[in-house]
């Protein structure tokens, strides 16, 4: 029988600094029910704040990073060691410091950067590479997606009214368009995002107060991040902090593994 998807779980933290390591845990025993299914741990991460919140992963033990293959939920379109690139600030906030082995990260091809048809087919690829061999399901299931929100509500590169949001076949689409610089980018479609086996969003700071209780509370008005509700059994988490969560009325859970 269809089952609905499973409600969001809310966990709201007194600061950014108390969220990292309880974030940290939770991405630890992601990690460990994946290796002991599967012996491999698929996650795919964002850019903006998202890459600081990590900082608890480095040095902890717990941590296979031999077992990880890394994707980006969203990339923009400009070299890899280029200040917008996600990958170059994933790299500078986590990558740099943890001994994860460089062909287990998966980045844009940056020969393709001038045709983001090729890019977006190419960042395809990939996954297909990593997930069809393995996997009978017509979209690939990460064990783990990491998702940011900006304050219009937008997550990946899925920004409200975009005609992107209404895109079921492809698992990586381009945007030439974007409102919020740079302009090109490629993404995570939501069959992709809502496939997966976890989510997590994360935000902090007042700047996402309105938007994060538009989103739990008002999920009627669509703006992108309401769409991502993965599909039974995949479980959304929400990790923000007390000032973000000020006014949500949706109801916070105990942080509990
Ligand atoms: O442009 C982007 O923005 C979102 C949200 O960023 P944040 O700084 O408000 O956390 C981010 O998740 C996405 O990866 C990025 O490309």
């Amino acid at each position: 029988m269809h089952q609905p998807p499973n409600p969001p779980v809310l966990y709201s933290f007194p600061s950014a600094s108390d969220l990292s390591p309880a974030l940290a845990q939770f991405i630890a025993k992601a990690q460990k029910e994946s290796l002991e299914k599967k012996g491999r741990f698929t996650v795919a991460l964002s850019g903006g704040s998202l890459p600081k919140q990590l900082k608890d992963l480095i040095g902890n033990a717990a941590i296979k990073w031999d077992k990880w293959q890394v994707f980006y939920a969203d990339e923009r379109v400009v070299p890899l060691d280029h200040p917008d690139s996600n990958h170059h600030l994933c790299m500078s906030e986590l990558f740099e410091h943890v001994p994860i082995p460089h062909q287990n990260i998966h980045t844009l091809d940056p020969t393709f950067l001038d045709d983001l048809e090729e890019l977006s087919d190419a960042y395809e690829q990939q996954l297909i590479r990593e997930f069809a061999q393995r996997d009978t399901a017509r979209f690939p299931i990460f064990d783990l997606i990491l998702l940011g929100i900006g304050p219009d509500g937008h997550t990946c590169s899925l920004f409200p009214g975009h005609e992107l949001l209404r895109e079921e076949d492809r698992w990586v689409a381009y945007i030439e368009n974007s409102p919020k610089p740079p302009p090109k980018r490629i993404t995570f479609t939501f069959p992709v995002v809502n496939h997966a086996a976890r989510v997590a969003f994360v935000a902090t700071g007042e700047g996402k107060v309105d938007i994060l209780s538009d989103v739990l509370d008002y999920p009627e008005k669509g703006l992108p991040s309401s769409r991502v509700r993965p599909a039974y059994p995949g479980q959304l988490y929400w990790f923000v902090d007390d000032s973000a969560s000020a006014k949500v009325q949706y109801p916070k859970s105990p942080f509990s593994l």
